[in-house]
Order: structure tokens, then sequence, then C-alpha cells
């Protein structure tokens, strides 16, 4: 099982190098990532996006990118397309997300024509090494699905599971976080945590173990679970957090990345292929993190 994001990297690495195409690449920390990746063998990288600026960073910091095929296209639809045909026609093992608005770079990946839809929902995993924990956790979805019905997190749970299955996590413990752990007909969020846990004991939502409503204390903390009464086999013990909305998974992503300095990677997955997909924000170390998860969910997928 992968604990720790240096794990993940070594597993990377084991099963790598696959090739990344990269939307919009005109970014220090995406330049710095996939030059790293390329260095320990994790990943190849196609570069789509604004040339000159690309090679402007690249000169400016001192990063060697000749081994690298650059595509210059300007405009940032036109360059999310075609980092995302490079997937689809086979050329590619994944698409990231560069210098791009995301609500861009994902109509590129949903496009009827050239896109990586697969008629299952896409959705957003992110991982976390967390100090303190001697597990990894899950958390699902900061980035893609805005207000998700209840069919609709069923799917995002299972999205979830497949990349828990590629880190080795055997039957990951699922989490549906609310901000009590009893259900509340006026907290819809706690009634659809309740039907996930019935669809889970049901066998209608399988490969996993699923338990929630949960606050966020009573699904990671043993001893909270513990002051509070609660008994279920996730309390406390959960590698999967599935939040409510977009604006819940964001917001814990954000804080586990930029307040507690958590080392996170992520990936929607759902597609055809793994999208690596960060926030503009994050880290070089951050991104290629996200890379070898990506490499991680390619070597299941091909
Ligand atoms: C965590 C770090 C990074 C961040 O912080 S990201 C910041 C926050 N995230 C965002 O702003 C993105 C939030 N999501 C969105 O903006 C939109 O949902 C998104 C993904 C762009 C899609 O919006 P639109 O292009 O307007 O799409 P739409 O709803 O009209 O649908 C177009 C077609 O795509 C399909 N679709 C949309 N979301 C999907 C999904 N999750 N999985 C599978 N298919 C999906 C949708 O069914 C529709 O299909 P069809 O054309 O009717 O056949």
């Amino acid at each position: 099982m992968i604990k720790s994001m240096q794990d993940l990297m070594d597993f990377a690495r084991e099963r790598g190098p696959k090739t990344v195409a990269v939307a919009c690449a005109q970014d220090l920390d995406v330049l710095k990532a996939v030059t790293r990746a390329k260095e320990s063998r994790v990943a190849d990288a196609i570069l789509v996006g604004d040339q000159n600026k690309i090679e402007a960073l690249a000169s400016e910091n001192s990063l060697d990118l000749s081994s690298f095929e650059i595509i210059n296209i300007v405009d940032m639809m036109e360059a999310s397309l075609k980092a995302v045909e490079l997937v689809s026609s086979g050329k590619a093992h994944m698409v990231m997300k560069g210098l791009v608005d995301t609500s861009i770079f994902l109509k590129a990946v949903l496009n009827a024509e050239i896109g990586l839809r697969t008629g299952n929902v896409l959705s957003h995993v992110a991982v976390f090494d967390i100090k303190g924990f001697d597990r990894l956790f899950l958390v699902t979805d900061a980035a893609m699905n805005i207000d998700p019905d209840l069919e609709t997190k069923k799917q995002i749970i299972e999205n979830a599971v497949v990349v828990a299955k590629a880190l080795d996590i055997e039957e990951p413990k699922v989490a549906s976080i609310c901000a009590k752990e009893k259900a509340n007909p006026k907290m819809p969020d706690t009634m659809d945590a309740a039907a996930l846990t019935e669809m889970n004991e049901k066998g209608e939502l399988t490969g996993c173990l699923v338990g929630g409503p949960f606050a966020l204390d009573n699904a990671v903390s043993e001893e909270a679970a513990r002051i509070k009464g609660i008994e279920h086999p996730v309390a406390g013990k959960a590698d999967i957090l599935l939040a409510p909305d977009i604006e819940g998974g964001n917001i814990l992503y954000k804080t586990l990345g930029f307040m507690m300095f958590a080392s996170n990677a992520a990936v929607i997955v759902g597609a055809k292929a793994p999208i690596v997909l960060t926030s503009r924000a994050d880290s070089d170390e951050s991104k290629l993190n996200s890379i070898a998860l990506g490499v991680l969910c390619a070597a299941k997928l091909f």
C-alpha cells in the first residue's frame, strides 16, 4: 500500500514513464515539474502553448527543454483542445492543465468530438500526505462537479475508489463529510450521505466501505469518534473524504495545501485517460506529484 507521497513517487518511477500532453505550458512550476518528471523517468511531456513564453521561462530559469516537443498555440482554448487531442489520438497517455482557467480546460476535456468522455461522470480526486497520519487521504471533488446529486456522488465515490486502488488501497474507507454525523432533512447533504451508506450496505456501491454522514473530526480521528460514541468501521479511519459540494471540497483542498502545507497530488478520473489538474497556485512539487499520480492511474488503464 502507498502510504506517503514519497511511496507514490517511487511507485510511479516503477510504472512509468508515460507521456503527458500539457495544455498552456507557459507556467514556470509546470515546466519545472515536467523537467523533474523527465529526469526521474516518471514521465515524458509534449508542451502545447505559447512557445515564446515557454522558451523565455526556460532560458530565464536555466531549464533544459531540448528533449520536449513544443507545439506553438497561443489561444488557450485551442491549446487545450490540441493537448486533449494528443491523448484521444493515442500520442500521449494523459493531459495536464497548465496556465489556463479550469473551466476552459475542462470544456476541452468534455468536447463532444475530440474530448475524453466515456459516458461516466468525470470527477477530481486529490491525494494528501498530512503530517501526523500514517496514511494518505483522498479528497473529492474539489474542482469539477459543482453541486452533485445523489447519483453523481455515487459515481464520484466510484472514481475515487479507482484512484485508491491505483494506490494499492484494497478496500478504501469512504466518509461522506457533512457538518454533523446525524442525518437531518434540513441538511440535504446529510440525507445523501445516509443514502450512500445504505447503497453500500445493500451492495449497490461496491469495492469500498462507505460511512456517513460524518463530521470531518470523526471521519479522520478515532479519538473524536470514540468521544462522540460513533461506532462504524469507517469512523476515524477514512481514506476517502467525499465533500458535499465543490465549495466544501475546494476549501478542504486549499486548507490542507496552503494552511497545513500538506503535500498533494490531483487528477480527474472517469475519462478515457487521467487528467492532471492542480491549482495554478500549487507548487512545482505538487504538480510533479500529480504527474506521478496520473502515471499510476494510467498504468491501471493501459
Ligand atoms: C482544486 C484545484 C483546482 C481548482 O481550484 S478548480 C476551481 C473550481 N473549478 C471550476 O471552476 C470548474 C467547475 N466546473 C465547471 O465549471 C463546469 O461544471 C464544467 C466542468 C466546465 C462543465 O461546464 P460546461 O462546459 O458548462 O458544461 P455543461 O454542464 O453544459 O455540460 C457540457 C457537457 O459535458 C457534460 N458534463 C459536464 N460535467 C460533466 C462531468 N463532471 N462528467 C461527465 N460529463 C460532464 C454534460 O453532461 C454535457 O453533456 P452533453 O453535451 O449534454 O452531452
